[in-house]
């Protein structure tokens, strides 16, 4: 059936070389949101945004994807509302993206793929004394995910894509010391939301996903810059950093709910 094909796709998938499954997934991450099949619910509440540009510490090349990482040492950058019952700090945004536009986010809308997509990774330190160890459980993480399509020039994203020469290499780092993330959000307050899990490994069955509905117009030279960066290190012989997004996973018993008719 269906869900042997997805741990098939999953244990070959060249870059998710992840255990064949994961023992008794029943909540993988990426989905493919059918729309028609969304359940609006009048309870959802507006998701509230309030990150400060301080907080912003530096740009990571970790060999997946660039990871812009935040100070979550205090309540400085959070979220709360939508469909979360505590606050959650931000600790890191990153991509997802593709060789080629025709695809590289991690959820599809109807089957469509957008060229990229914008995860933002929240903590609930309400409940959990670190990162690490929400990552673990089932109400630990909040991701923000964003599609990019290709259109006009994104003036916010430009101060982040002249920074990633610095970090074309695995490992490599760059001090980044004022961005702030929410204007990559869309100021359409509309999301669907489901429980999910990482889309990396550990591939832990600990995210509630907040997917926008409204993607983000980013411009062609500044998705090439993001397929300029590499998957290896200096000296290594080079692999370009593309197509880091994990297959599709199985809806299994899951109601993806939207935040709007
Ligand atoms: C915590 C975390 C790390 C990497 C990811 O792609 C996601 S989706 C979440
Ligand atoms: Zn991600």
């Amino acid at each position: 059936g269906a869900c042997c094909s997805y741990r098939l796709r999953n244990a070959l998938h060249p870059l998710w070389q992840s255990p064949l499954s994961i023992p008794g997934g029943s909540r993988q991450s990426p989905i493919n949101i059918q729309w028609r099949d969304s359940v609006y619910d009048p309870f959802l509440k507006p998701l509230k945004i309030s990150y400060d540009p301080t907080t912003c510490l530096h740009i990571w090349n970790n060999g997946y994807s660039f990871l812009v990482e935040f100070d979550d040492s205090t309540d400085r950058s959070i979220i709360v509302g939508g469909p979360l019952e505590n606050q959650y700090r931000l600790k890191q945004f990153h991509f997802h993206w593709g060789a080629i536009n025709e695809w590289g986010s991690e959820h599809t809308v109807d089957s469509k793929f957008y060229p990229a997509e914008l995860h933002l990774v929240h903590w609930n330190a309400v409940v959990y004394p670190s990162f690490e160890e929400a990552v673990m459980e089932g109400n630990g993480l909040a991701v923000i995910g964003v599609f990019l399509k290709l259109g006009a020039h994104h003036e916010g994203l430009q101060t982040l894509v002249d920074a990633l020469p610095a970090v074309k290499h695995k490992d490599t780092v760059i001090e980044f010391d004022v961005f702030d993330p929410s204007c990559l959000i869309p100021s359409c307050p509309d999301y669907w939301t489901y429980a999910g899990s990482l889309t990396t490994p550990p591939l832990t069955e600990s995210v509630t996903w907040i997917i926008k509905k409204k993607p983000i117009e980013v411009d062609e030279n500044q998705l090439e810059a993001f397929r300029m960066l590499l998957f290896t290190s200096d000296g290594e012989e080079e692999k370009r950093m593309v197509d880091n997004f994990r297959p599709l996973q199985p809806l299994m018993n899951r109601t993806v709910r939207s935040s709007f008719q």
